[in-house]
């Protein structure tokens, strides 16, 4: 029997449909003996009655900032800017360990209030492998929309839908003109999810990993008419595309769609566009003649707010049925002392560890 009190918040970002945590397997926490507090949410993709009825306790948006203070509190993206001083134990996405805008404030927050940000990025095993992650999705709606965008078939503005309604508009029709992908990144979740889409759409892509970019043949790549990249770079390395690729005469490269999105950071392997693209416009023209598209967005798997939230409860509901202060939790909160010290965060004498 545990005594973890968990509290699903709502998310702030009006678009995000996804929850970390689905019924089902909130049923199961309970069942486990968790007090499971759900926030209604209006635009989360299950609706708050069927947490009810799997058992959990039921309370207003935003009502964390009160919960009790020994409550864990789960969400996935970004917390509201209020309170300033953060009390609680915080599991989500906190993007504020490499150095992005905003990260030390964040932290500060923390420290000043006695929490701690147990940040979902860095839930890892022994190996330091990751053990919840929404890439598969990236992957899949990265190469998804390239196809699309491709076959001249892309609706925008983008909006949340199903895989069924999705892999309804990949399916090639009579009269699609073939054409070559190739993603980059092919052996990692979302190199998975782009091969998978593009499967369904009846191209089969070619699969490049970290062996055929050792020694980066770029007019093999720019021989392909679509390409997406799916890499997770640690290390900065040889762009795979410059500007002058863009222009080379040979490119048969007509669309591009980078699921990585590191744009801004040292370890950019495309460096041929300066901003991401969103759901309203998801295309931007990086050349004219011959055309070449980019797609670049950055939370890619929230177009498929159900089938994404199901995968990725499914494997932290295994972390949480073993939640404590060792193992992947404890290199979390290590890692979050670890983000403050390197910062210059000071923290206080912390409450909640
Ligand atoms: N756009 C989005 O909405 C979104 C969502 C989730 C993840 N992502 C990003 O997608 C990227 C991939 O995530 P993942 O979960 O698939 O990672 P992963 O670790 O599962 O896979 C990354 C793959 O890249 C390969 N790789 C690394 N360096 C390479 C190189 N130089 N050449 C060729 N292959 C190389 C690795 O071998 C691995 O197979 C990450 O940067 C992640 O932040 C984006």
């Amino acid at each position: 029997m545990t005594e973890l009190h968990l509290w699903l918040r709502h998310e702030v970002r009006s678009t995000e449909r996804r929850t970390p945590l689905v019924p089902s397997d909130a049923r199961r926490l309970v069942e486990s003996g968790v007090t499971l507090t759900v926030e209604e949410s209006p635009q989360r993709i299950f609706p708050v009655e069927e947490y009810e009825a799997a058992g959990c306790r039921i309370a207003p948006a935003g009502s964390w900032v009160s919960a009790p203070s020994t409550a864990v509190v789960l969400g996935l993206k970004e917390l509201p800017e209020e309170p300033a001083e953060l009390t609680h134990r915080h599991i989500y996405f906190g993007h504020a360990y490499k150095g992005q805008p905003g990260a030390e404030a964040l932290l500060g927050r923390f420290a000043a209030g006695g929490g701690t940000l147990l940040d979902l990025e860095y839930l890892v095993d022994d190996n330091g492998r990751r053990l919840a992650a929404f890439g598969f999705w990236a992957g899949y709606l990265g190469a998804a929309l390239a196809v699309l965008q491709h076959r001249g078939r892309l609706v925008t503005p983008l909006t949340p839908s199903s895989k069924d309604e999705l892999d309804e508009a990949l399916r090639p029709d009579t009269g699609d003109e073939e054409f070559t992908a190739l993603v980059i990144g092919a052996l990692g979740r979302s190199g998975r999810g782009a091969r998978v889409a593009f499967g369904t759409a009846g191209v089969e892509a070619m699969p490049w990993d970290l062996d055929e970019t050792r020694e980066l043949d770029r007019p093999a790549l720019l021989a392909h008419d679509v390409l997406v990249n799916a890499v997770l770079a640690t290390t900065p390395i040889p762009p795979f595309l410059r500007d002058q690729d863009l222009d080379d005469p040979a490119r048969r490269l007509r669309t591009l769609c980078d699921v990585t999105v590191d744009v801004g950071s040292p370890l950019n392997v495309l460096p041929v566009y300066d901003r991401t693209t969103d759901w309203t416009e998801p295309v931007r023209r990086l050349r004219k003649e011959p055309p070449l598209d980019l797609i670049a967005i950055d939370n890619l798997p929230s177009l498929l707010p159900r089938e994404s939230s199901t995968d990725f409860s499914s494997a932290l509901l295994l972390q949480l049925l073993e939640f404590e202060t060792g193992g992947p939790w404890g290199r979390c909160r290590d890692r979050f002392h670890q983000a403050c010290r390197e910062l210059g965060v000071v923290e206080g004498e912390f409450r909640n560890v």
